[in-house]
């Protein structure tokens, strides 16, 4: 829950102005801006094939950009390729993130140490292990042996690894429990908390609400409407959300 939102206007990491991306001829983004500010949780709602997967894709440089920009921390980031991108500090846990079965846990969390430090960071792991003590207590078992929560939390543990500073989930409960959300949510709001920013897209739209700063409804590959949950529940918005369309 957003209890500790801070006071001071907070700055912004990454701005997206006019974003326009195409699959082959077909745009299906039509020029999406949106802010994420540092220690601020911003989710993208909408129904699906609104456009939300295909922006968190184009910020990470998966898929290459029609048209705009993107600046994270002050700097143009618009042409720079994915590991740049992560090295400068910005983190996806994709969509169905599947963890390496054979590996151990703990392996499984070494690798996302290699994504800013080619020689791995052992210490990264101990925060993880705070965060989520059911990796701890499973480390080196093989990732296989962890129920399908348990390894969506492994992934985004991974992701924590790499010490981002904007932290990109992409439908974290996606065929999971919503207890699973809970955990999510709320180590994400503890990194929050500490100044990371974090981008959310989440179909559980209420688990969303209550732990988001600042929310974009996105619709057809456009941002419609933009406020806070408080704002997004007192007007008629909502429904939108779920239903999709005015
Ligand atoms: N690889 C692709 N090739 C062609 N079209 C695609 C591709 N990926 C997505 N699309 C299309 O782009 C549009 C936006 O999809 P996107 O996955 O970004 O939506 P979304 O809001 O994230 O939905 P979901 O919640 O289902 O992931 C949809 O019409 C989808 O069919």
């Amino acid at each position: 829950m957003h209890d500790m939102i801070p006071t001071q206007p907070a700055q912004t990491l990454l701005k997206v102005t006019d974003l326009h991306v195409a699959y082959g001829k077909a745009e299906v983004v039509h020029g999406a801006s949106f802010v994420v500010p540092a220690g601020r949780l911003v989710v993208l709602l909408g129904r699906n094939g609104a456009g939300k997967s295909t922006m968190l894709h184009a910020i990470s440089s998966l898929i290459s950009k029609k048209g705009g920009k993107i600046e994270f921390d002050g700097q143009d980031i618009t042409a720079s390729g994915p590991i740049e991108i992560v090295r400068a500090g910005v983190v996806q846990v994709l969509q169905g993130h599947r963890v390496f079965h054979s590996l151990t846990v703990e392996d499984n969390l070494l690798i996302g140490t290699f994504a800013r430090n080619p020689r791995g960071d052992r210490s990264k792991l101990d925060r993880v292990y705070t965060l989520f003590p059911e990796l701890k207590e499973k480390r080196h078992q093989a990732a296989s042996r962890l129920s399908g929560g348990q390894q969506q939390i492994l992934a985004v543990g991974q992701g924590i690894v790499g010490d981002p500073r904007l932290l990109i989930l992409d439908e974290p409960s996606l065929g999971l429990a919503p207890i699973i959300i809970n955990r999510i949510l709320d180590v994400a709001t503890e990194l929050c908390r500490e100044g990371m920013a974090v981008l959310l897209v989440e179909q559980l739209v209420e688990k969303a609400l209550q732990h988001a700063h600042h929310c974009y409804l996105v619709e057809t590959g456009r941002i419609a409407w933009e406020g806070t949950p408080e704002e997004l529940r007192g007007g008629d918005m909502l429904h939108r959300v779920y239903l999709g369309g005015g």
